[in-house]
């Protein structure tokens, strides 16, 4: 069973071979918002990417991509504010096409969230089956485990589904589950792994300390209430954050971790093995993040739950309850006929 998780480094994929594919055009749909502004700067300063595309409905998205390219990386940055009256032109307008990477962080964040964020994957969605079926899909938008299902159901639609090819990103819950036991077992973070498998939200998180690495030992007294951290992490930001928002920055260094080691598996880089939200039959349940090993189509190996023990396994039977309701959530959604809001006429 492969266990390392590949940590971002930019100076590694810096030095990696230059026979390889190392020019990755990449949207960020949701640019302007708290995660979109971050996250974009991060990628803006990554070498393997050599075409940004800030996209996003707020009007001022030309300028937040007009900051990035003054930065001195040799990437070319655009900005497009993609305001309702120009939604017909829908695929243009994100310029998405022949793009090799959409990442989409649109939506809000806990108010209303299913509604709307269920119509943006699903608009964006229709417009990708048709722009860019073939480019990597990161989905960070929430409900994660919802919307996953939803762009899955809308590619299949359009008969364009890669299923190796589209993702639900988890990994904040991985940094953040290596950073918490960093803290408690006196470990650099850096050198923690926690694979974290289930979905993105509250008991559908599993955390394995079981099969951390460097292996360690957490006390029982202690283990409930680290698991319960790492489920309800994203809640600790949005108190501590009091109303003006969730978690962005941490999810921004998430978000490009993982885009990153994407990038250096479609290069080529063996062993890149992330955790993500993906379609998979490693359960009952037909999504499901699991440490996946990635290659150069995108998902080469599902490597499924492993071996967990009893206190995971209970962790595992809740949230698999869970993510079937929220899995057939989007998957209704996503095969409602009625058109959804601000979807390209
Ligand atoms: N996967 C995770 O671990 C994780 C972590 C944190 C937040 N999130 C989710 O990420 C999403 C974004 O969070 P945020 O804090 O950046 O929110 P935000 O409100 O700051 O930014 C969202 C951006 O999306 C834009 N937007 C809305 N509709 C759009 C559309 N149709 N097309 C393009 N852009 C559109 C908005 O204008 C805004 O700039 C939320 O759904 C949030 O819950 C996920
Ligand atoms: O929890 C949230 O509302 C945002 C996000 O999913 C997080 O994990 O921080």
């Amino acid at each position: 069973m492969l266990s390392r998780i590949v940590r971002p480094t930019l100076t590694a994929a810096r030095n990696f071979s230059t026979s390889q594919q190392n020019n990755y055009k990449v949207t960020v749909c949701g640019a302007a918002g708290g995660i979109g502004q971050p996250l974009s700067l991060l990628l803006k300063l990554n070498p393997l990417v050599t075409e940004l595309n800030c996209y996003d409905i707020a009007p001022f998205t030309p300028g937040v991509a007009c900051d990035l390219s003054h930065i001195e990386t040799a990437s070319k940055v655009k900005g497009f504010d993609f305001q309702p009256h120009k939604r017909r032109l829908a695929g243009a307008q994100i310029n998405i096409a022949d793009i090799d990477f959409l990442i989409l962080n649109s939506g809000m964040t806990r108010d209303d969230l299913f509604g709307s964020n269920a119509s943006v994957v699903k608009t964006i969605f229709e417009c990708a089956s048709v722009a860019c079926p073939d480019a990597i899909f990161c989905i960070i938008t929430n409900p994660v485990n919802s919307c996953v299902p939803i762009a899955c159901e809308v590619l299949k639609k359009a008969n364009k589904l890669n299923p190796r090819r589209v993702f639900g990103v988890s990994t904040l819950d991985i940094v953040r589950a290596n950073t918490f036991v960093g803290e408690m077992c006196g470990v650099n973070p850096k050198e923690v792994n926690v694979p974290v498998i289930g979905g993105h939200s509250g008991i559908t998180i599993v955390p394995l300390f079981s099969r951390a690495t460097p292996k360690v030992t957490i006390p029982a007294d202690k283990l409930d209430a680290l698991t319960k951290r790492v489920q309800e992490a994203g809640t600790e930001v949005v108190k501590a954050k009091a109303g003006h928002g969730s978690a962005t920055l941490s999810m921004a260094y998430s978000g490009a971790r993982f885009a990153n080691n994407v990038m250096r598996a479609l290069m080529g880089e063996p062993d890149v093995i992330e955790c993500a939200y993906v379609m998979a039959d490693v359960t009952d349940v037909d999504y499901f993040a699991s440490p996946v090993k990635l290659g150069k189509c995108g998902i080469e190996q599902n490597c499924g739950v492993g071996d967990i023990n009893e206190y995971e396994t209970k962790l595992l039977c809740d949230a698999l309850e869970q993510l079937k309701r929220d899995i057939q959530k989007g998957v209704d959604f996503a095969n409602q006929d009625q058109k959804c809001k601000g979807a390209p006429e």
